[in-house]
């Protein structure tokens, strides 16, 4: 469904991505991991069409993205940090957004409805807490019905209800065979829901794998046990 090739990009001399090629399809749920500043979110950026890399191409169902950016429509997109008009409520918020999007099918309410927005509509972003703020991003993420989820850092911020909420509706979309890209440091949420595991280091891709060949080689179960043990050693010539 997406698929990068030869992907690089440098911002100054830091080589942000390194040569980078993958193949996303639909279906699966694909968590991005790696350590701070290794290229994940300028990684999903450039899918966004957001960062336009040096180098390389990007495919979403076959088509270029450099030549057209209609495609955006079918990509919900949580972003690490929200940036909404803050004068503006969060009622003013959806509804602008249901405006610029035009969107002809049926709207997709369940996270408004399980956050409980009701009390939040006359809310203006600014007053708006950063967990609340997050369910902002979340309920906007999915309201579409986007085939593909983009989701960077979802759940950080959030309290353990809201969280959980969170990772059902992911559970739910991943079911339904969207393709999700999740980036995220709390490994342990990841676990029920992970289907392929890309890691990036230095801007480069690591390995990408099935989360059940990782757990056999690492002899791991968890997402965060397997992920640690390749940290601390360092070497991926083992396990490549
Ligand atoms: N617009 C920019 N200008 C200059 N450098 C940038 C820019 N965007 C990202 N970088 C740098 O590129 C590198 C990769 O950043 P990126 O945000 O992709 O990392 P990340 O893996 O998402 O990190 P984190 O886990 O902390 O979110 C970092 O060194 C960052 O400082």
């Amino acid at each position: 469904m997406i698929s990068a090739t030869n992907i690089s990009k440098q911002f100054g001399k830091l080589m942000a991505l390194d040569n980078i090629s993958v193949t996303y399809p639909a279906g699966e749920c694909i968590a991005l991991i790696g350590p701070n500043g290794s290229g994940k979110t300028t990684f999903i950026k450039s899918i966004l069409g957001m960062v336009v890399p040096d180098s390389g191409k990007i495919l979403f169902k076959g088509k270029d993205i450099a030549h057209d950016c209609h495609y955006r429509s079918d990509i919900g997109y949580m972003p690490q940090i929200g940036r909404y008009p803050e004068n503006m409520t969060v009622g003013q918020v959806l509804e602008m957004m249901k405006d610029i999007r035009n969107h002809r099918g049926s709207l997709d309410d369940d996270l408004i409805n399980d956050f409980n927005f009701k009390s939040l509509l006359n809310k203006r972003m600014r007053t708006l807490s950063g967990g609340t703020r997050q369910k902002v991003s979340a309920a906007l993420a999915f309201m579409f019905n986007p085939e593909v989820l983009i989701l960077d850092e979802p759940t950080a911020g959030l309290d353990p209800v809201a969280s959980e909420i969170l990772k059902q509706k992911i559970v739910r979309e991943k079911e339904k065979g969207k393709l999700i890209l999740i980036t995220s440091h709390v490994l342990s949420e990841l676990d029920d829901i992970v289907t392929q595991v890309m890691y990036m280091q230095d801007g480069k891709m690591m390995f990408y794998k099935p989360f059940d060949l990782l757990q056999f080689e690492t002899g791991e179960n968890k997402l965060s046990k397997a992920i640690a043990m390749i940290m601390q050693q360092n070497q991926f010539s083992d396990i490549l």
